[in-house]
């Protein structure tokens, strides 16, 4: 492979050697007792969990319970005697610990995309008022390499508040904003990349313009330390079925500041976010706390198979999480550049640490080449991802991923490339 660190070839591509260091990291692997928690293959490299995680032992027979006595033999009473109508919130503090949010911050509920949504346009409407006739703040700034649904919410968002929208690359979004811009919303790891972006810093740099800023943390959420009120973001949005193991279509979560969650001003105002939902009034009253954020009804089945998926957390500390982290996507750095023929992937996550999220992303050369790779390696038991047009995407999950499981997908990717794809 050729890497922006490396201009020659790794000195060390003995199979035998690397595979030795493997099982010595491994045996040496701080949260090496978390992977019997999750259902894995042992024949199965899984690298895709920063798309889905896999399945926490615990989540069956939880929803197992969650099915035939709560909502089989008690029903409608499981609202209040099992906590289904608090469980938003409940589990939204859980997530919470995760993402450096004190309680009371976090609500989970809906998918990341409708939560960009509410956070956009809230924030816009936070930044009302203060011009003549009209809006001071008209402007929605918009990460440049964003997961796509986030610019097609933030762009229908605009039209529907009569701001205009600006698509800037992360690395200019300080120098960009402004006092016309309402909010900047920017993804904390790029989906393709896996480029980890400077959030305390993007985040003051916003703040110092008077504009307020969405981060979207669904690519550093059970990845890494986040530090969500020590650095004083506005708001934040996530999803749950990645890092975070909730299963596929599991609620996303919201987070609002505690001292903006009275201004916070939803465009989905339903009954759930009222002050008193059951009081069936005509107008909507905000609600208090983090149930500003609420809409409807919570989807309890997958809400309850998340707070069951969460449990696997309640022993681990996210420092050792980013420590396994870095030392996965490293060791696969070492391997690749090892194992892969040169000229044929080069790496575009970047090799500083602060700088990198839990993935790893090969450009494949020639571009058309990168599906077949993909579809090779997943058949020889290496499940990563292909992203168009050229990148082989590889996510590292800290609480499962290990180091042997590193060694020999990178050993797999050098032989579907070196023998296969020649
Ligand atoms: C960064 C980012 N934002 C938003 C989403 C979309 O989330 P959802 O489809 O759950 O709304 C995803 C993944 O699908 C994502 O990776
Ligand atoms: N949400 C997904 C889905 O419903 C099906 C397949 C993939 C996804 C993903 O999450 C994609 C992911 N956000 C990405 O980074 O590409």
């Amino acid at each position: 492979m050729s890497s922006p660190n490396c201009g020659r070839r790794e000195a060390v591509s003995d199979p035998g050697t690397l595979r030795g260091e493997a099982a010595a990291l491994d045996a040496a692997d701080a949260l090496r007792a978390k992977r019997a928690e999750f259902v894995l293959d042992d024949d199965t490299v899984y690298l895709d969990g920063n798309s889905l995680g896999a399945l926490p032992r615990a989540v069956p027979a939880r929803l197992a319970d969650v099915v035939g006595r709560e909502w089989g033999r008690l029903r409608i009473r499981s609202w209040s005697e099992s906590g289904w109508w608090t469980a938003p919130e409940r589990v939204g503090d859980r997530v919470g610990r995760l993402v450096g949010a004190g309680p009371g911050r976090i609500v989970v509920g809906d998918s990341t995309s409708v939560n960009v949504f509410k956070a956009v346009v809230a924030a816009v409407r936070m930044g009302e008022g203060a011009g003549a006739g009209g809006r001071a703040r008209d402007e929605i700034l918009v990460d440049a390499g964003t997961f796509p649904t986030d610019g097609y919410i933030a762009a229908s968002a605009a039209r529907l508040t009569g701001c205009r929208i600006r698509a800037v690359p992360v690395g200019d979004l300080a120098a960009a904003a402004g006092p016309r811009t309402a909010v900047a919303l920017v993804n904390h790891v790029d989906y393709r990349t896996g480029r980890l972006h400077d959030l305390p810093a993007l985040t003051a740099a916003v703040h110092a313009t008077g504009a307020r800023i969405v981060w979207d943390l669904c690519h550093s959420a059970g990845a890494l330390p986040v530090g969500l009120d020590a650095h004083g973001v506005d708001l934040a949005v996530g999803c749950t079925y990645k890092y975070l193991n909730g299963g596929p279509g599991a609620p996303a979560f919201l987070y609002v500041r505690r001292d903006l969650q009275p201004r916070f001003d939803s465009p989905l105002p339903g009954w759930n976010s009222h002050a008193d939902p059951f009081g069936m009034a005509p107008d909507h009253t905000p609600a208090g706390g983090p149930q500003c954020g609420r809409v409807g009804t919570p989807d309890i089945l997958s809400l309850l198979a998340l707070d069951a998926a969460l449990d696997v957390w309640e022993d681990v500390d996210l420092t050792a999480v980013r420590a396994k982290s870095l030392a996965l996507t490293d060791f696969f750095l070492r391997c690749a550049e090892a194992y892969v023929p040169a000229g044929r992937v080069v790496s575009v996550t970047p090799v500083a640490h602060a700088e990198r999220g839990s993935q790893v992303a090969l450009k494949a050369a020639p571009a058309e080449a990168a599906a077949g790779t993909m579809a090779e390696l997943v058949r020889r038991g290496v499940v990563g991802d292909h992203r168009p047009p050229d990148l082989l995407r590889f996510g590292f999950t800290p609480l499962y991923t290990t180091f042997g499981e590193v060694e020999r997908a990178a050993r797999t990717l050098g032989e579907v490339l070196g023998d296969v794809l020649t």
